[in-house]
């Protein structure tokens, strides 16, 4: 049991109804979940209004109500509180009820378009090979040291952050990595969370269906350092036109990463193979088993965010070279005849187009790039020609097939993706509705050497037709297939 009065600290309360002096045994935004005694905060959300369920919550227990109007009926024996926001309420509520777990840890943020689970599940990596307990909290999985949770969001709601970060206190967790999304910035998840830093990647258009511009979204992420405490750093990438604008408003130690400027932390790309990158950081040079320029700028922001948080120099560049690729982040495999699997979540055009030509620049002789790539059903459909496109220019070989088509038609998905093939590339395309198919077909078309690149799902482990996942794992099955060849 907690005292509602405690848990309302740093809460900006406009008015009070009833006695703030009682004893809660929860806290919920969701009126599904309230039971006995529990603290009900009512959320405008998207879809719907949580001061809609006000009398639900009290209906199944609730004795205290969060809101930013008072409703019509007031209930005897409930109390109201009146706030301005109540997401930034929900916030600072769910930190006061956990006992402020991140000022127990040190909690860094990562923010941008495109790397977040990279470099989060990467210093994940790094922390634990230099022997501290870790958390982390990102797209793929939540991490309480040794202890894995499924993840459902990039940045999940408060309550669940806080309470991840209650586990992490209780087995003495001393840093946690967690993603820091544009929709849990704007909807304040991570607010009332005592940051030791913030890392920003890079910024490119995505959802704007959520943030109506650009400049909306940009601004968004800002929002982030500017409310960084000064004891705080912030790193920016600032090879990205963007970079340097989050660090206008922030108060924070002011910190820059890049590979063509002058910067804090530099880093030079001397090699870049399939095998890996040969850097040049800060003046010492490092082997990493990662690939592509897109990796040199997260392992930059990992080689800075550690130094930052204290560890030795020649210490990190040791357990750089170590790293291995994040499950589905341009993770792959060489056969036994020198073929290349690789396996990546670029489900976007940017992604898409970004790993093909990374791929690109490190091909060394005329080896074939065999490309197999679906896009989702019940998604953004704009997006299936224009990756069919990229697929089938930037490859020799562009495999259409099937990526969770959810309750859509698979075919009609496919039709859409081909619409986008240019006539000059007919003959580079195939469409293969079952994506087993489709990837056998592209291990039976590689010949040594060659490179196949299999998009769209990454660490996914299943394929979603019409509401049932059914086991499927782009990695598991190429590895399969090319041993089944014997190639
Ligand atoms: C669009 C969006 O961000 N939605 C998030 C939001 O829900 P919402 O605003 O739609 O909520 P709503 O359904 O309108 O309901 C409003 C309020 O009424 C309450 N309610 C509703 C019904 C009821 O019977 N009783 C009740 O109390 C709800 O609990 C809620 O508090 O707040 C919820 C609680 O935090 C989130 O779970 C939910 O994420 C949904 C599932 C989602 O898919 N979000 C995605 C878009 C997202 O956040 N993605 C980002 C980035 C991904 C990326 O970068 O690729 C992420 O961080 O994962
Ligand atoms: N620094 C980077 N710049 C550009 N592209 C990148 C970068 N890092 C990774 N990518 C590409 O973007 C894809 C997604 O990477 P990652 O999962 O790390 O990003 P994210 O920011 O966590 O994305 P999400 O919004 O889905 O959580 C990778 O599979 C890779 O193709
Ligand atoms: N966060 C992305 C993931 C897409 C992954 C892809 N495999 C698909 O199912 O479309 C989305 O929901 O759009
Ligand atoms: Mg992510």
């Amino acid at each position: 049991m907690s005292i509602l009065k405690d848990i309302l600290y740093k809460v900006a309360i406009e008015a009070v109804k009833g006695s703030t002096e009682i004893a809660v045994n929860n806290i919920d935004f969701d009126s599904r979940k309230i039971e006995e005694n529990d603290v009900f905060i009512a959320i405008r959300g998207t879809v719907a209004d949580g001061h809609e369920f006000i009398e639900t919550a009290i209906d199944k227990g609730a004795t205290a109500i969060i809101c930013d109007t008072f409703p019509e009926n007031i209930v005897a024996g409930i109390t109201y509180v009146q706030v301005k926001d109540t997401n930034r309420a929900l916030a600072f509520m769910a930190s006061n009820f956990f006992g402020n777990p991140s000022s127990n840890l040190k909690l860094v943020g990562i923010t941008g378009t495109n790397g977040k689970t990279t470099i989060a599940s990467l210093l994940y990596q790094l922390f634990k090979k230099a022997g501290y307990k870790v958390g982390l909290l990102s797209t793929v999985k939540n991490v309480v040291d040794d202890v894995e949770y499924k993840s459902l969001l990039t940045t999940s709601d408060s309550i669940t952050i806080n309470r991840f970060l209650k586990e992490m206190n209780d087995v003495g967790v001393e840093y946690c990595f967690m993603e820091v999304s544009s929709h849990g910035i704007a909807q304040k998840r991570t607010e009332g969370l005592q940051f030791e830093g913030g890392v920003f990647t890079n910024l490119s258009h995505d959802h704007l269906d959520y943030h109506n511009t650009f400049a909306e979204y940009r601004d968004v992420k800002k929002l982030f350092f500017d409310q960084l405490p000064k004891s705080a750093f912030a790193l920016v990438n600032s090879d990205d036109k963007n970079g340097p604008v989050m660090l206008q408003n922030s108060g924070a130690k002011k910190l820059t990463y890049a590979l063509k400027s002058y910067a804090d932390y530099r880093a030079q790309i001397l090699e870049n193979q399939l095998s890996g990158l040969l850097l040049k950081i800060n003046e010492q040079e490092v082997w990493v088993r990662l690939i592509g320029t897109f990796n040199a700028y997260n392992l930059l922001a990992i080689y800075g965010t550690a130094i930052e948080l204290g560890l030795d120099n020649l210490e990190v560049l040791r357990l750089l070279s170590e790293l291995e690729s994040v499950s589905g982040r341009f993770q792959f495999i060489v056969s036994k005849d020198n073929i290349t699997a690789v396996v990546d979540y670029a489900h976007t055009p940017d992604a898409l187009e970004n790993v093909l030509k990374t791929i690109e620049d490190i091909r060394t002789k005329n080896e074939q790039l065999i490309t197999v790539v679906g896009c989702g059903g019940d998604r953004d459909k704009t997006k299936r020609p224009i990756m069919a496109n990229i697929a089938s220019t930037f490859s020799d070989k562009a495999i259409l097939t099937s990526d969770n088509p959810r309750t859509e038609n698979p075919e009609a998905i496919l039709d859409d993706m081909e619409k986008g093939v240019e006539p000059q590339n007919y003959k580079k395309m195939l469409a293969i509705l079952d994506r087993k198919q489709a990837i056998k077909t592209a291990c039976q078309l590689a010949q040594p050497n060659d490179i196949i690149l299999i998009a769209g799902k990454g660490h996914e482990t299943y394929q979603e037709i019409n509401g049932v996942r059914h086991d499927f794992d782009d990695m598991k099955i190429v590895k399969e297939l090319l041993e089944q060849l014997n190639k």
